[in-house]
């Protein structure tokens, strides 16, 4: 970690000068408020959670900032350009990196392939420099494969660089998805349910990447995860969703013991105890379909 991000964060500093500010963003479908009202910012040296029961709004939350939703009201600011109406290869290109809930990879393409494709937005030069191979095309095309090398190191990926992804461990193919969104060079950095589905030993692997993006590359994240004890192993602060809207936000310290935390995961009372679905790391963590409460109207 640089010092100089550690103690920004330690003394919350980041959000005097945001990476992202969400202002009370409203996304309905029809009759479901699947963003109500949000507001939240994400600091620029941040690790930022996002959490909540199955339907509460996070994807949305993630459809929304990566341009795939526009909401009907609200601002999105990035760096200082609102990106609300903005294509998502738009965003994209201006800086937010996004993995998915299911690997988005192309499995016949070999690792190094699938990450060169995470340089589109670097490749500065048109068909003809490319057909001649000419002095710039050659250039950058040498600067991309090294920027690709550096992520197969950091990623800890030699072993499968030159195989195809679709060969390849689950978990693994989860950091290639990874290392494609770092080769993109972002500014921040999205991760949908980065270790679902991993046993024990890659959640281990992806969670030492995740902290290690955070504090040698200095790079922000938002975080949407189901599991808890990641969550508040990893995470600065944590928000907290149910219904679309606000619940809570706090340090992965205070979340578990806020009241309207421990009421929106067990529907009881504060002076319980989180219990199996609860956000303390302990019990086990709420997954899809857990929520008898909700429909799901898609
Ligand atoms: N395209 C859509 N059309 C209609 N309703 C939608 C659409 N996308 C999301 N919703 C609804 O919005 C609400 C929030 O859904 P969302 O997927 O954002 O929740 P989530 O917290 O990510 O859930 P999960 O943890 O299960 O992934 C849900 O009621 C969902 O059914």
């Amino acid at each position: 970690m640089t010092a100089v991000a550690g103690a920004e964060r330690a003394a919350g500093r980041g959000e005097d000068d945001p990476i992202l500010r969400f202002e009370d963003v409203r996304l309905h479908f029809a009759g479901v408020r699947a963003i109500d009202g949000v507001t939240f910012t994400v600091g620029r040296h941040e690790l930022f959670a996002i959490i909540g029961p199955n339907g509460s709004g996070k994807t949305s939350i993630f459809n929304v900032l990566s341009g795939v939703y526009r909401p009907q009201t609200g601002r999105v600011v990035f760096d200082g350009v609102d990106l609300v109406g903005r294509r998502p290869h738009t965003i994209a290109a201006l800086g937010m990196a996004r993995t998915f809930q299911n690997v988005e990879l192309f499995g016949n393409l070999t690792v190094l392939d699938n990450l060169l494709l995470g340089r589109h937005h670097h490749i500065g030069y048109g068909p003809l420099a490319a057909i001649g191979w000419l002095g710039r095309a050659r250039r950058a095309e040498i600067a991309n494969r090294a920027a690709v090398e550096e992520i197969v190191d950091f990623l800890e990926l030699e072993r499968w660089r030159r195989m195809p992804v679709g060969l390849l461990p689950y978990g693994v193919q989860k950091r290639v998805e990874l290392g494609r969104a770092l080769a993109m060079e972002p500014k921040l950095l999205l991760l949908d349910e980065p270790v679902a589905g991993m046993n024990l030993e890659e959640t281990e692997d992806m969670a030492r990447f995740v902290l290690d993006i955070r504090d040698e590359l200095d790079i922000p994240i938002v975080l949407v995860e189901h599991d808890m004890g990641l969550v508040m192993d990893l995470a600065d602060r944590v928000l907290v969703v149910d219904f679309g809207q606000v619940v809570a936000t706090g340090s992965p310290a205070e979340i578990p013991h806020h009241p309207d935390v421990v009421r929106a995961y067990l529907g009881g009372s504060a002076s319980e105890p989180p219990g199996r679905a609860g956000p303390d790391g302990r019990g086990d963590p709420p997954r899809p379909g857990d929520d008898p409460r909700r429909e799901d109207p898609r």
